[in-house]
C-alpha cells in the first residue's frame, strides 16, 4: 500500500514537471516554488466545480457560473509557467483568479458578514507560500482594500445586492468545512512533495557515502576510511585512553591464488578473507582493505599481548577456510604484523612498523603472526619449506602447470629464461666490449587500475604495455614479465650508458597516450631503473639488484621517469627528507612554476576557468609533482607562503590574459588544510585580490571535502565573508568524505567537484549500472542545493557523454586538456575567441 502510495506520488510529481520550466529544474528552491504553484492551481481549480454545484443546489446560479470561469482562468497558469518560463506570472495569474473569486461572492452574499468572507484571507495567505513575504503584503493590501470598500459602499449610499442563497446556514457551514479541507490538503500535499524531494536526496547520500567508506570488493572499510578512523583513535589515546594495537595482515601467495585459479576466484578468496576476519572482530574495532591482498585491523584499547592473542585467532580462522566452489586444494593462509601506537608518533609510522613486522613474518616462514621488534630464528626445515614454496611457480601440482616459456598474458618471455638470457648477453659483451643495459620497468599504481577497471580490462592493459614495450625495442633486445606490473629489458651491444637511456625515453613516450581495454581508456606511466654490465664486481644478482634500486629511486621521483644506477652515487636518503630539505629553497630560487588545466562549460564547450596546479622544478631531479611535497609543506608549514605564492601568481595570471585582451575567465586555486586555518587567509585573499585588480568572481578557491567538514565551524565564517566579497568556493573531491545532509545543505560553497572514482565509473554503457546512478545522485542532489557540478578528471568521449545526459555543468580532464603553460591557455582562449567571432559573422 505504502509502494502504490509512494510510486502515486512519484508519477504525479513527474507530471507535474512537464509545466515547469527546465531551468527550474535545475535550482531547488525554484523547482519547489514552481512545484507550489502546480499544486496550488489544481487543488484550487478541481475543488471549485463542488462549490459551483453546491451553489447551484442552494439557487445561486450565477455564482456557479462565476466559480467555474475563475477555475478555468487558474488553469491557464501552469502552462503560462510553461510558456512564459516565469514562476511569478503563473503565481500572480492564479492569485488574482482567487482574489476576484472571492471578492466577487462576498459582495454578492451580503458584504463582510457573508460566508465566503472570511475566504478572502486565503489570496495572502497562498501569496505567502507561493511567493514570500512581498508577494503575502501585496494581497493581503489588496483583501484588506476589497474588504474595506464592500463595508464603505453602504455607507455612501450603494446598496449591496441581496443575497440569492435560499439556506445561508448551510451555506455557511459549507464554507467553513471548506475552508478547513482546503488548508489540510494543501499542507498535506505541500509536505510530500516537498518530503519525497528530500527522501531522494537523502538515500542518495547515502550511497555516496557507503562509497565513500567501503571497498567494493569485500565490503569492508577502504583505506581512507580506515585511516580516518585510526586518527580519531589515536586522538583518544593523546586524550588519555589506553594505546590502539594495528595489525597489517597480507594473504599468503595471493598472486598465484590469481594466477592459477584465475581472478574470480582470487576475488572470492578477498570476500571470504574480509568476511571470516569481520565476523571475528569487535564493533569498536576498525577493519578494512589497505590495498591488494593487504587488510589492516585497528583494536582500540589493547595491548600488544592481546592483540597478538587476537591476531592469532584470525591466522587460525584463516587456516580453516574451504574453497570449495574454487578448488579442494586450494589453502589459504595470512601473515600478520602487529605494532602497538606510540605516543608522539603519527599514523603512518604505527601501520611502517606493523609492515616492519609483517616483512619478518613474510621472510621467516609466513602464515605466523610477528610484533614489532619481534626477531624469528628459522629452523633449517622452515627455511627450506620457504625457499621451496618461493620457487613454486603456482599452486597447482607441478606436472598441471604451463611449462611453456611465455608468459600467456602478455605473450613476453617468462621469468624463468631470463636468467639464462642474461648470462649469455654478459658473456657476449665481455667478447665484443660492448655494454649490456639491464632495465626494469616497473608500471605505476597498477593496482589503482585493477581496481577501478576490474581485473580483466587489468590484464588487457598490461598486455598492451607489453606491446607498446616490444615495439620500442630491436628484435635482438630481451623483454621478459618479471612480475604482475614489472617487465626486465636487456639490451645488448650497447656503446654507451646514453643508448640505454634514450631507450628508456622512448618507452616512457609511447605512454604519453592512453591504453584501451574494451570501451575504457587509461594513462599509465612506468618507472624505469638501468644498470649496465660490465661493472666490477657484478653477477647477475647484482646486476638485477642495482636496476631494482634505481627502479626504486625512479619511483621517488615522480611518475614516467628513469634513474640509472651509479655505483659510487650513495643510496639517496629518504624522499621525504630530501624534499623537506629543499622545499625551503624552491620557493626563493624560483623552482615553483604553475600549470593551468581548463576546465569546459558542457553545454557550450567553451573553456571558461582554469585550474591553477603547482609544480617543481628541481634542478637535480627534475619535475616533482605536487601529490609528492604539498602533504610535506603542510607538515612544515610551508604551505602558508607556497600557498600565498599561488594564489598570487595565480591572480597577476587571470589579470595578464585579461590585460592581453582575452576573454574574462575563472582561476581556481586550492587551499590546503593549514592555510584554510590560517587566521588571516580572508585578509590576505582580497589584498591579493586588490592587489592585482582582479573580480573576485574570477577567483574560485578549492577546498576538498574532508578539510571543509573537520573544519566546518571554524570554516564557515571566513568562506561566507570570502563569498560575500564575490570569491567562488568549490568542494575539491566531492564523495569521498562523509557527508550528512544537515551539513551538505548549510555548505559555504558554490560549486562542487565530483571526485574522479565517480567519473572513472561512466563511459562504460551501462546506464543501468551502480557506477552510473552515483554520479547522477550527486549532480541531482548538488543542483537540488543550488550547486553547479564540474566532472574531474574526465578522460574519454563516453565518460563526458554521460556527464552530458546527467545534465554536469562543468568538466575538466585530459578529454579535453592536460594541465598546461601559460602561454598555452592564452593560445588556446585567442583560438575560441576567433572561433565566435567567425561564428558571429557568420550568423550576421
Ligand atoms: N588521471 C587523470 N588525472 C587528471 C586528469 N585531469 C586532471 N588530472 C590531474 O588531477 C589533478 C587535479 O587536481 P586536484 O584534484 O586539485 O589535486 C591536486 C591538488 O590537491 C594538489 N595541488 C596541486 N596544486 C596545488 C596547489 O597549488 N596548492 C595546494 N594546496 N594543492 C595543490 O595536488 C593534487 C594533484 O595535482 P596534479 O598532480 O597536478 O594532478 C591534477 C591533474 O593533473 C585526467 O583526466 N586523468
Amino acid at each position: 500500500m505504502k509502494n502504490i502510495g509512494s510510486r502515486l506520488i512519484d508519477r504525479y510529481i513527474t507530471a507535474i514537471h512537464w509545466f515547469i520550466p527546465a531551468e527550474a529544474q535545475q535550482n531547488a528552491a525554484q523547482l519547489t516554488r514552481a512545484q507550489n504553484v502546480v499544486n496550488a492551481v489544481l487543488l484550487s481549480a478541481l475543488s471549485g466545480p463542488f462549490y459551483s454545484l453546491a451553489y447551484y443546489l442552494l439557487g445561486f446560479p450565477t455564482a456557479a457560473q462565476e466559480i467555474l470561469a475563475c477555475c478555468a482562468f487558474m488553469f491557464i497558469a501552469p502552462f503560462l509557467l510553461r510558456a512564459t518560463r516565469s514562476i511569478a506570472i503563473a503565481r500572480e495569474v492564479f492569485l488574482c483568479a482567487v482574489f476576484f473569486n472571492f471578492t466577487w461572492l462576498t459582495f454578492n452574499l451580503g458584504g463582510v458578514n457573508a460566508p465566503t468572507a472570511g475566504w478572502l484571507i486565503t489570496a495572502p495567505v497562498v501569496a505567502m507560500f507561493l511567493g514570500g513575504v512581498a508577494t503575502a503584503v501585496f494581497w493581503l493590501a489588496m483583501s484588506c482594500g476589497a474588504v474595506a470598500a464592500i463595508y464603505t459602499l453602504p455607507m455612501v449610499g450603494i446598496a449591496l445586492p441581496p443575497h440569492p442563497v435560499k439556506d445561508m446556514d448551510l451555506l455557511y457551514l459549507l464554507c467553513d468545512l471548506g475552508l478547513y479541507l482546503v488548508i489540510v490538503v494543501f499542507v498535506l500535499l505541500f509536505e510530500l512533495t516537498k518530503t519525497k524531494g528530500f527522501i531522494k536526496l537523502e538515500q542518495a547520500l547515502n550511497v555516496i557515502n557507503e562509497l565513500a567508506i567501503r571497498d567494493e570488493l569485500t565490503g569492508s572499510h577502504n583505506r581512507r576510511h580506515l585511516i580516518g578512523l585510526i586518527e580519531q583513535e589515536r586522538e583518544r589515546v593523546v586524550k588519555g585512553a589506553q594505546a590502539f594495537c594495528v595489525c597489517l595482515l597480507d594473504i599468503d601467495f595471493f598472486k598465484r591464488i590469481n594466477d592459477t585459479y584465475g581472478h574470480a576466484a582470487g576475488d572470492a578468496v578477498l570476500r571470504s578473507f574480509a568476511v571470516t576476519v569481520q565476523k571475528q572482530i569487535r564493533e569498536s574495532d576498525a577493519f578494512g582493505r589497505y590495498g591488494g591482498e593487504e587488510f589492516l585491523l585497528m583494536l582500540p584499547e589493547t595491548t600488544l599481548e592481546d592483540a597478538m592473542q587476537f591476531a592469532e585467532r584470525v591466522r587460525m580462522g584463516i587456516e580453516r577456510l574451504v574453497f570449495r566452489d574454487i578448488s579442494s586444494d586450494l589453502k589459504v593462509s595470512v601473515s600478520i604484523g602487529v605494532a602497538q601506537f606510540r605516543l608522539g608518533e603519527t599514523i603512518g609510522q604505527t601501520v611502517t612498523r606493523a609492515d616492519e613486522a609483517l616483512y619478518t613474518a613474510k621472510s621467516s616462514g609466513r602464515n605466523r603472526v610477528i610484533n614489532y621488534g619481534q626477531t624469528v630464528e628459522m629452523t633449517r626445515e622452515q627455511a627450506e619449506a620457504q625457499a621451496e614454496a618461493e620457487s613454486a611457480p603456482s599452486l597447482l601440482p607441478l606436472e598441471l602447470t604451463d611449462t611453456s616459456q611465455c608468459d600467456p598474458l602478455t605473450g613476453l618471455l617468462g621469468r624463468r629464461v631470463l636468467r639464462d638470457r642474461l648470462n649469455h648477453a654478459m658473456s657476449r659483451s665481455i667478447r665484443n666490449e660492448r655494454l649490456v643495459g639491464l632495465m626494469l620497468l616497473n608500471v605505476n599504481k597498477f593496482k589503482d587500475i585493477n581496481e577501478a577497471l576490474g581485473y580483466e580490462a587489468g590484464d588487457a592493459i598490461l598486455a598492451q604495455i607489453a606491446a607498446n614495450v616490444r615495439d620500442c625495442l630491436r628484435d635482438s633486445d630481451t623483454v621478459v614479465r618479471w612480475g604482475g606490473d614489472e617487465f626486465i629489458v636487456i639490451l645488448e651491444d650497447l656503446a654507451q650508458l646514453g643508448d640505454a637511456q634514450q631507450v628508456a625515453e622512448k618507452i616512457l613516450d609511447r605512454f604519453a597516450l592512453p591504453l584501451r581495454a574494451g570501451e575504457r581508456e587509461s594513462f599509465v606511466s612506468l618507472s624505469v631503473g638501468i644498470a649496465t654490465f660490465p661493472a666490477p664486481g657484478c653477477d647477475i644478482d647484482t646486476l638485477l639488484k642495482r636496476a631494482d634500486t634505481a627502479m626504486t629511486r625512479a619511483k621517488m621521483w615522480g611518475e614516467n621517469s628513469v634513474q640509472v644506477y651509479s655505483s659510487d652515487a650513495p643510496l639517496p636518503p629518504s624522499e621525504r627528507l630530501i624534499l623537506k630539505n629543499h622545499l625551503r629553497e624552491a620557493l626563493a630560487q624560483d623552482q615553483l612554476l604553475l600549470e593551468y588545466q581548463p576546465q569546459v562549460d558542457i553545454a557550450s564547450r567553451r573553456i571558461v576557468g582554469v585550474e591553477a596546479l603547482i609544480r617543481w622544478n628541481h634542478p637535480q631531479y627534475g619535475r616533482i609533482e605536487p601529490g609528492r611535497f604539498i602533504t610535506l609543506a603542510e607538515e612544515t608549514g610551508l604551505i602558508v607562503p607556497i600557498g600565498e605564492w599561488v594564489l598570487r601568481s595565480a591572480c597577476a595570471q587571470n589579470r595578464a590574459w585579461r590585460d592581453a585582451g582575452l576573454p574574462a575567465l575563472k582561476t581556481a586555486v586550492n587551499l590546503s588544510a593549514r592555510q584554510l586555518k590560517h587566521p588571516e587567509l580572508v585578509d590576505r585573499v582580497l589584498e591579493i585580490i586588490g592587489e592585482t585588480g582582479i573580480a573576485p568572481s574570477c577567483l574560485d578557491l578549492e577546498i576538498t571535502e574532508g578539510i571543509l567538514i573537520d573544519n566546518m565551524e571554524m570554516n564557515r565564517q571566513g568562506l561566507q565573508t570570502l563569498r560575500q566579497a564575490g570569491v567562488q568556493v568549490s568542494i575539491d573531491d566531492f564523495g569521498t568524505g562523509y557527508s550528512s545532509l544537515g551539513y551538505l545543505t548549510e555548505l559555504p560553497a558554490d560549486i562542487l567537484k565530483m571526485d574522479r572514482s565517480f567519473v572513472t565509473r561512466l563511459g562504460q554503457g551501462e546506464p543501468g549500472a551502480r557506477g552510473y546512478a552515483l554520479a547522477e545522485s550527486i549532480i541531482h542532489m548538488a543542483h537540488r542545493l543550488q550547486l553547479a557540478v564540474i566532472a574531474e578528471a574526465v578522460e574519454t568521449e563516453e565518460q563526458l557523454a554521460d556527464l552530458t545526459a546527467m545534465g554536469c555543468d562543468y568538466a575538466q580532464g585530459y578529454y579535453f586538456h592536460r594541465p598546461l603553460a601559460a602561454d598555452k591557455v592564452a593560445e588556446l582562449l585567442r583560438q575560441q575567441a576567433a572561433a565566435d567571432q567567425g561564428q558571429a559573422l557568420q550568423v550576421a
